[in-house]
């Protein structure tokens, strides 16, 4: 028997949903396409281009805008005999140095044949190998450098890229810089002279809200799966779904993908709700699984202790700290581990809210002035100790009994919000 045979398929063309697939068209972005064409506006007329600071929370469209925008202006500048426009891309993820961001521009604005060794210069001499390069291209050169805060600390490309040419670096050339982040601490961290150059314009995508998720969701949709799958709540459910959550459209997509893989995995004809709220679970569980393995056995037994108190006491959400320790002491008796100091166990806290697992909120003590925290799970109690369970981590401790009554009281499957 084939150990593989192609499925009932209710995709058309799966890949469409994928992250890397650039859409055609972008929705709901009209302000901001209309700023930032007016800020590439510069480029066509053949003058110094701007540089760009993009900011906005992940999945928010700031890279498929950029590249959607760059590719039209491009094909656009070809119209025009007297201007050469290219456009560089690099995402900042691996390239956590100034001479790591160097060497990869060298690399890219050189033929494939005259690559430089990443290793091995001074980083003076990059940047005179990245100046002649630009120079000899000549013409109007933009370059994305996308998560531009992982560069660090190390940061002087960002201030030597914007200034050579008023540094007299390079003369046959004008170069944009376009940054991209995140991160909202980004700018405060800069130096100030890097600042004023590098965020010359700056543009800021907001999260999207379910309306606008939807739309995008559709227009997707329809050219990745097989007409008449997708039952009639799905698309308003993955939009909801993710607008509650952070507004982001790539989770949004990801949603709606994951549902069309458990309705082939499953061999059923059509997606539907369900799927949908499976494929939330899992992803949800896929999320704090990767983020739990970071943690160390005391950031598993805090977690666990969330989730006994949420079942011990759903009606006195959200929990305050207290309450919390009390149940990790006990926690760490039955483990046999010698328990933390309130002090490292809020930093647990603090941690688990850091990575969206649990909820955090400032509540003030009254008239006393004083603030304090209080907290919630920000996943659902099945994700958090399917995830326990999976790590390993939780030796003589009955979850059964756990799980058991969290079902009982109705919890299960509910964030505690
Ligand atoms: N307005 C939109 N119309 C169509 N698709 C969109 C839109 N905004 C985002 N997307 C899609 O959502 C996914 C995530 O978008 P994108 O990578 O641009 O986000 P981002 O803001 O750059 O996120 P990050 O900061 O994590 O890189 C991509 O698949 C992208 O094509």
């Amino acid at each position: 028997m084939a150990l593989f045979e192609r499925s009932e398929e209710v995709f058309e063309e799966e890949n469409i949903l994928h992250d890397d697939y650039q859409p055609q068209s972008l929705e709901e972005r009209d302000e901001e396409l209309e700023q930032y064409t007016g800020y590439l506006q510069p480029v066509i007329n053949g003058s110094q281009p701007r540089n760009l600071f993009l900011y906005g929370k992940t999945g928010v469209g700031k890279t498929a805008t950029t590249k959607y925008l760059l590719q039209h202006l491009e094909e656009d500048a070809k119209k025009y005999e007297d201007l050469t426009i290219r456009t560089v891309y690099l995402n900042c993820e691996d390239l956590t140095s100034s001479y790591r961001v160097a060497v990869s521009l060298v690399n890219q604005l050189r033929d494939s044949e005259n690559q430089i060794s990443r290793t091995g210069y001074p980083l003076n001499a990059v940047y005179e190998k990245l100046w002649d390069r630009i120079d000899e291209l000549g013409g109007t050169i933009l370059i994305v450098l996308d998560e531009v805060d992982y560069i660090g600390e190390d940061d002087s490309i960002l201030y030597q890229l914007p200034r050579a040419r008023s540094n007299g670096k390079i003369e046959q050339a004008r170069v944009g810089i376009i940054g991209i982040s995140n991160d909202f601490k980004f700018r405060e961290k800069l130096d100030p002279r890097v600042e004023d150059t590098l965020c010359e314009r700056e543009l800021h995508f907001p999260p999207y809200e379910a309306a606008d998720l939807h739309n995008i969701l559709e227009k997707r949709a329809t050219l990745a799966f097989k007409e008449g799958v997708l039952e009639g709540d799905v698309i308003p459910l993955c939009a909801a779904f993710a607008a509650q959550d952070k507004g982001s459209a790539r989770q949004s997509l990801d949603l709606l993908l994951e549902a069309g893989d458990l309705a082939r995995r499953q061999s059923d004809p059509t997606v539907t709700e369900d799927h949908v709220r499976d494929a939330k679970q899992l992803l949800e569980k896929q999320r704090i699984e990767e983020s739990m393995k970071e943690l160390t056995s005391h950031g598993h037994l805090t977690l666990l202790a969330v989730v006994a108190s949420t079942v011990a006491e759903p009606e006195s959400l959200p929990l305050q700290k207290q309450v919390l320790y009390d149940q990790y002491q006990d926690l760490a008796q039955t483990t046999d581990r010698d328990p933390l100091g309130g002090r490292a166990f809020h930093n647990h806290l603090a941690e688990l809210s850091m990575l969206g697992i649990l909820d955090r909120a400032k509540q003030n003590e009254g008239r006393s002035g004083g603030i304090y925290y209080v907290y919630k799970l920000d996943v659902t109690i099945d994700a958090a100790l399917s995830t326990l369970e999976n790590l390993h981590m939780t030796g003589n401790l009955d979850l059964d009994s756990l799980r058991k009554n969290a079902r009982e009281r109705g919890l299960m499957t509910i964030d505690s919000h």
